[in-house]
C-alpha cells in the first residue's frame, strides 16, 4: 500500500527532516509494494527477524528500489528523491551498485551517489532499478524516506538501518521472543505428594522458636479467588482488625504469587540422573531467576499426563539454568531417561509466614508502635552531645539529640528528600550510642542486603571508635558468598562459604546488629527475646510495606526500646505484586502511615519527627528538577557547583551544567521467553562514555555507576563491560541504587518502541512511568548525570520529558535530532493510581507550605477522557493507516507488565535487593507503526 494524494509535494526547501520513525517488530512498511495503481514500487532493506537489518558502522549498505510498470501504457516517472532521512543525508540514492566495502578507492571514487532520480519514461512492463545505499558514521537506527513521483501517483517507501558497532553487536541476540512461559498458569492439581529428600539445614544449632505455617484459611482463599473483598478491608484498621486486615492483604498477595510461579510450571518435560543420586531439571530463565528457586525449594512432579500420586522433590542445588532435585526412593528407581514428566513449582513461604507472624505478634506489642496517640503527648529532652562526624548540621544534630532522649516508643522519624543525610544521621546517632552507652544494644534494618553493607560500610568508616568483635553483619544462607565485598566478611558468620547465623551466646555479644527486615526474624528463632535490642533502627522504611516493618518491630520492641525510621515517601514504595492488596494497603509503608494519619508526624513536631531539607550529595543543577518536581522547590542545594574538568573528555557541550541527555534511537528488544528489554545499542553508547570517562585514569570506575530500569539491560551493559575489565563499576536496577550515591551516574532508558493508535495514546513505557523510579534513578549522582535515550519515547511520560526539556533548555543535549515540545499535556491522571505522587499523599508544590498534603487520586474515568479529548493526529501519512487495531488483552499486557523485571518470591527466596511492582496499564493499539505522528506529513497531505 502506498500512500497516494491529490495533493503536489511539497518544495525542497519546506521538507521537514525525518525526526523520528517508529516500527515494531513484526509488522513494518515491508509490505508496501503491492500498491492499487499500475505502477509497483518495491520496499529496500527488509526486516530481518521482525526487527531492522544490523550493519556495521562504517560499512555501506545498498538494496534495490525496484519500480516496475504493469499497465499498457507508458508512464511518465517524474522523480525519485529521499525526501528525508535521519541522521541527516545518511542515505544516498544511485542508478548503479554502490562500490561494496572492500571495493578500491577508484571505484568508491567514481560512484555518484544522489538524492534524486529525475525525468524518464516508464515502458509497459519495464522496471527500473535503483538503488538505495546507506554508510552509517554512528551507531542508532537510520531511516530514510523515499518519495517516488509517477504518473499521477505519488508512492512512499521508508528504510530502516541499525548500524551496530561491534560492543552492540556482540549483545546481538537471534533467540525470537516468545511469550510462552511453562504451561502458562495450568493448575497441577495436587494435594498430597510424596515427601521429598530435604537439603541438610544449613543451621547448625536448633532453632528455640519454631514458625508456625500459617497456611490460608479455605474461606479467604475462596473469597479471594471469587474476587470478593473481605469485609475486613472495609474497616477502618485499628487495634483490634489489625492483624485480620493485614493478613488479608497477605492472602490477597500470596494468591497473586502463586499464580504468578504456577506460570512456570512445565508439562512433558525430561530429567537427567546426575552425581550423588540427584536429578536433575532445566528450567529456562532460571538465571534471570524467572522463577527464582533456591535451595530448599521444591517442585512437584509426576509422569506427564497422569493423574498418579506426584512426588516433591527438594532443590539440593542450582546452576545456572539446571535444579538439583532429590525425591523419595522409589522415584529415583522408577526414572528412566526416556521418561517425561509435568512439573509444577511453589512458591516459597517463608517470609509470608514471617509476615503474618509479625502481624499477629504486633497486637502485642501495643498501641503506641501501631497507633501512637496524641493524647499520651511526649515531650522528648534534647541530649546534648560532641558530634563524631563534625560535618552534621544543626537539624541532624537536633535528630540525633532527640533519639538520644526518646525513652522507648513510638518511633522517631527522619524523613526527607534524596540526599539530605537520613542514613548519615542514622549513623551518627548509633555511634553516639555506641560510644557513650554501654548497655546499648542496637539492630538495623534495610530493606535489601546492598543497603545493609551500605550501613555497614559508614559505620566502618568511623571504625576508629568501633571494635570489630562488636559488629555483626547477618546474611541469609541464601546469598552468595561471592556477593559480599571482602572487607565485609569478617563481619559475617558463615562455614564453608555459606552463611548463618551465629549461636545465642555469640548474637547476645554484638552491640550493632546489621539485617535485612526479613531475615532479623532469624535472631527470635535463635533466642533473641524483646527488650534485648535498646534500639532499632529502620533506615529506607518508606520503601517496605507495613507486615515487613513489622518483622523486626513485634519480634524484639519491648517496652523501653527506641524504634527510629529513615525514609522518604517519594521514593520507591513497598514491593506489592497484587495491585488489589496493593492499593488496600499494602503498598503503604509503616512510615508513611505514620505521617499521614497522625497528627503529631504529619504536623511535624520535634518530638516524633526531623524533616531535612540540605541536600548534600547533587550538583546544583542535577538537585532542581526533582527538588521543583517532587518537594515543591524546597530542597537546599549545599554541594558546591563546579564541574570538574576532567568530564571535558565527553564533550560536555554547557560545562557548567552537569546534566547531559544524550539521545539515540536503538532498538529495544527481548530475547527467548524472558520478558526483560534490553537495547543493544544504548549498551554500547553507555559503555563507549564509561571508557571515555575512564581512559586517563582521573576518572576512578568505582566512581560511576550505571542505572537501568530493565533486569536484562543490566546484564547486557554488565557483559560489555566484561571485555574492559571494569568489575568495581556498578550496573544496576534503580532499586538497586536506592540510597546509594556515585560521582557519575549513567542511566540508560532502554525503551525505543511506542504503540499507540488513533484513540487510545497511552504509553507503555512500563517501569519508566513510575515517578518514583524516576525521583530515585536521577537523585544518585554527585557530580554528573548523564541520560542516554531514545527523545521520542521519553518524551511521552512527563517527568522524563520534563528532564528532556530541562537539558536541552540548558544546552545540554548531544545526538538525534529533539522531538517537537509536546502538546502541554493536562494530567489529571498518571499511569495508575500509585503512579502518581503519592497516591493519597503529596509533597505540597507551593514553596512556602509546609510539605505534605492529603491529596485524592484521579479516577481513572478522568484520565481516559482526558486522552480521547486530545484532537486527533495526522494519521493518514502512517503507512499502515487503517490497518486492523490489534487488542492486547488486560491479561497479555499484565503478563507483560508484571514480569517486566520483578520475580515472585525473589525476596524471599534471596533476600536481595527490593524491586518495585510493575504497574499495570491497558494499552489498545494497531500493528505496524508506533509513532505515526512524528512521520513528516508536509507533502502527502
Ligand atoms: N551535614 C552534611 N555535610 C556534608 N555532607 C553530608 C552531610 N549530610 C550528608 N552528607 C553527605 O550527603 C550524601 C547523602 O547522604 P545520605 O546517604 O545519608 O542521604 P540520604 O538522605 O540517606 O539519601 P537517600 O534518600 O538517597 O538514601 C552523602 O555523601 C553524605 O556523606
Amino acid at each position: 500500500m502506498g500512500y497516494h494524494s491529490d495533493e503536489e509535494f511539497s518544495v525542497a526547501g519546506d521538507k521537514p527532516e525525518v525526526e523520528f520513525i517508529d516500527y515494531q517488530n513484526d509488522n513494518t512498511c515491508q509490505d508496501y509494494q503491492s500498491d492499487d495503481g499500475p505502477v509497483v514500487v518495491t520496499s529496500p532493506f527488509p526486516f530481518e527477524n521482525g526487527k531492522p537489518k544490523s550493519v556495521l558502522v562504517g560499512e555501506t549498505s545498498a538494496d534495490t528500489i525496484c519500480i516496475e510498470n504493469t499497465s499498457s501504457e507508458p508512464v511518465n516517472l517524474w522523480s525519485v528523491r529521499i525526501f528525508s532521512s535521519n541522521p541527516e543525508d545518511s542515505y544516498l540514492l544511485s542508478m548503479m551498485t554502490p562500490p561494496t566495502n572492500d571495493a578500491d578507492e577508484e571505484a568508491k571514487k567514481a560512484f555518484l551517489g544522489l538524492t534524486s532520480v529525475e525525468d524518464r519514461t516508464l515502458q509497459p512492463g519495464q522496471t527500473l532499478t535503483i538503488w538505495l545505499s546507506c554508510m552509517p558514521k554512528e551507531i542508532g537506527l537510520h531511516t530514510s524516506i523515499v518519495h517516488v513521483d509517477i504518473g499521477d501517483e505519488k508512492i512512499e517507501r521508508v528504510a530502516f538501518l541499525l548500524a551496530d558497532d561491534n560492543v552492540s553487536k556482540a549483545l546481538f541476540s537471534d533467540k525470537p521472543y516468545s511469550r510462552g512461559r511453562g504451561t502458562q498458569g495450568k493448575k497441577f492439581e495436587c494435594s498430597t505428594f510424596v515427601p521429598g529428600t530435604r537439603p541438610v539445614r544449613q543451621h547448625t544449632q536448633g532453632f528455640k522458636y519454631k514458625l508456625p505455617q500459617y497456611a490460608i484459611p479455605v474461606e479467604v482463599r475462596e473469597l479471594i479467588e471469587c474476587k470478593q473483598r473481605p469485609d475486613v478491608l472495609s474497616e477502618e484498621l485499628s487495634m483490634t482488625n489489625y492483624a485480620k486486615f493485614f493478613s488479608t492483604l497477605l492472602v490477597m498477595e500470596e494468591i497473586n504469587l502463586e499464580e504468578e510461579m504456577r506460570t512456570y510450571n512445565m508439562e512433558g518435560v525430561s530429567m537427567r540422573r546426575r552425581g550423588n543420586g540427584f536429578l536433575s531439571l532445566e528450567v529456562l530463565g532460571l538465571a534471570e531467576k524467572r522463577p527464582s528457586l533456591v535451595n530448599g525449594d521444591y517442585i512437584v512432579a509426576r509422569h506427564a499426563g497422569s493423574n498418579d500420586r506426584p512426588y516433591q522433590g527438594f532443590i539440593h542445588k542450582v546452576e545456572a539454568d539446571e535444579i538439583f532435585l532429590k525425591f523419595d526412593d522409589s522415584f529415583h528407581n522408577a526414572h528412566h531417561e526416556r521418561n517425561k514428566y509435568d512439573v509444577s513449582f511453589t512458591y516459597n513461604r517463608l517470609n509470608m509466614r514471617r509476615q503474618y507472624k509479625s502481624v499477629h505478634e504486633a497486637e502485642l506489642i501495643g498501641p503506641d508502635i501501631l497507633f501512637p496517640s496524641q493524647s499520651r503527648y511526649r515531650s522528648v529532652k534534647k541530649v546534648p552531645f560532641k558530634p563524631l562526624n563534625p560535618d552534621i548540621n544543626t537539624e541532624q544534630a537536633d535528630a540525633v539529640g532527640m533519639i538520644l532522649g526518646c525513652r522507648g516508643v513510638p518511633p522517631y522519624l527522619i524523613y526527607g528528600p534524596p540526599g539530605t543525610g537520613k542514613t548519615m544521621t542514622l549513623v551518627e546517632a548509633i555511634l553516639q550510642l555506641y560510644s557513650s552507652n554501654r548497655r546499648a544494644n542496637v539492630l538495623i534494618c534495610a530493606a535489601s542486603n546492598s543497603a545493609a553493607d551500605h550501613i555497614l560500610e559508614k559505620l566502618l568508616s568511623a571504625s576508629y571508635l568501633i571494635r570489630p568483635s562488636d559488629i555483626f553483619r547477618l546474611n541469609a544462607p541464601s546469598r552468595q558468598y561471592d556477593d559480599v565485598n571482602p572487607d565485609f566478611i569478617r563481619f559475617c558468620f558463615f562455614e564453608d562459604t555459606v552463611f548463618k547465623c551465629p549461636p545465642m551466646r555469640a548474637l547476645m555479644r554484638y552491640k550493632i546488629v546489621i539485617s535485612t527486615y526479613m531475615y532479623s526474624s532469624t535472631l527470635q528463632a535463635e533466642g533473641i527475646r524483646r527488650g534485648h535490642f535498646t534500639h532499632i533502627f529502620l533506615d529506607e522504611a518508606s520503601q517496605i510495606s507495613e507486615p515487613e516493618a513489622m518483622v523486626p518491630m513485634s519480634a524484639f520492641c519491648g517496652r523501653d526500646t527506641v524504634v527510629v525510621l529513615a525514609g522518604d515517601p517519594m521514593q520507591l514504595g513497598p514491593v506489592v505484586f497484587c495491585k488489589q492488596a496493593d492499593q488496600d494497603g499494602l503498598g503503604t509503608s509503616y512510615l508513611q502511615r505514620l505521617l499521614c494519619d497522625f497528627e503529631q508526624y504529619h504536623l511535624e513536631d520535634p518530638n516524633y519527627v526531623t524533616k531535612l531539607l540540605r541536600n548534600y550529595r547533587c550538583h546544583p543543577a542535577i538537585l532542581e528538577l526533582p527538588s521543583q518536581l517532587f518537594y515543591g522547590s524546597e530542597l537546599i542545594a549545599c554541594k558546591g557547583d563546579e564541574v570538574p574538568s576532567v568530564y571535558d573528555c565527553i564533550g560536555l557541550p554547557n560545562k557548567s551544567f552537569p546534566v547531559l541527555f544524550v539521545g539515540i534511537q536503538g532498538c529495544d528488544e527481548r530475547e527467548g521467553n524472558n520478558p526483560s528489554w534490553f537495547n543493544r545499542i544504548e549498551a554500547s553508547k553507555v559503555v563507549n562514555i564509561i571508557r571515555t570517562l575512564t581512559r586517563d585514569g582521573e576518572v576512578r570506575e568505582a566512581d560511576i555507576g550505571v542505572i537501568t530500569p530493565y533486569r536484562q539491560q543490566v546484564v547486557k551493559i554488565k557483559r560489555a563491560l566484561e571485555t574492559f575489565e571494569m568489575p568495581d563499576l556498578r550496573v544496576g536496577s534503580v532499586e538497586q541504587f536506592q540510597g546509594q550515591e556515585r560521582e557519575i551516574i549513567i542511566i540508560s532508558t532502554v525503551r525505543s518502541t511506542v504503540k499507540h493508535n488513533e484513540n487510545d495514546k497511552i504509553f507503555n513505557l512500563g517501569f519508566l512511568t513510575n515517578y518514583r523510579r524516576f525521583n530515585v534513578a536521577i537523585t544518585r549522582a554527585k557530580s554528573l548525570l548523564i541520560i542516554v535515550g531514545n527523545p521520542h519515547i521519553i518524551t511521552k511520560d512527563r517527568y522524563w520529558d520534563k528532564l528532556l526539556r530541562y537539558c536541552a533548555d540548558n544546552g545540554s543535549y548531544q545526538g538525534c535530532p529533539l522531538p517537537p515540545p509536546e502538546e502541554e499535556f493536562r494530567y489529571s491522571g498518571y499511569s495508575d493510581t500509585r503512579d502518581q505522587p503519592a497516591a493519597g499523599w503529596e509533597y505540597n508544590q507551593e514553596p512556602s507550605d509546609r510539605g505534605f498534603r492529603h491529596g485524592s487520586t484521579p479516577s481513572s474515568t478522568e484520565k481516559v477522557l482526558e486522552w480521547s479529548d486530545r484532537p486527533d493526529e495526522d494519521y493518514h501519512s502512517a503507512p499502515n493507516a487503517g490497518a486492523e487495531p490489534q487488542e492486547e488483552t488486560l491479561q497479555q499486557v499484565e503478563e507483560e507488565a508484571g514480569q517486566d523485571d520483578v520475580q515472585p518470591g525473589q525476596n524471599s527466596a534471596n533476600d536481595d535487593g527490593a524491586v518495585d511492582a510493575a504497574y499495570v496499564q491497558k494499552y489498545t493499539f494497531p500493528p505496524g507503526w508506533g509513532d505515526v505522528s512524528s512521520i513528516p506529513a508536509t507533502g502527502w497531505d
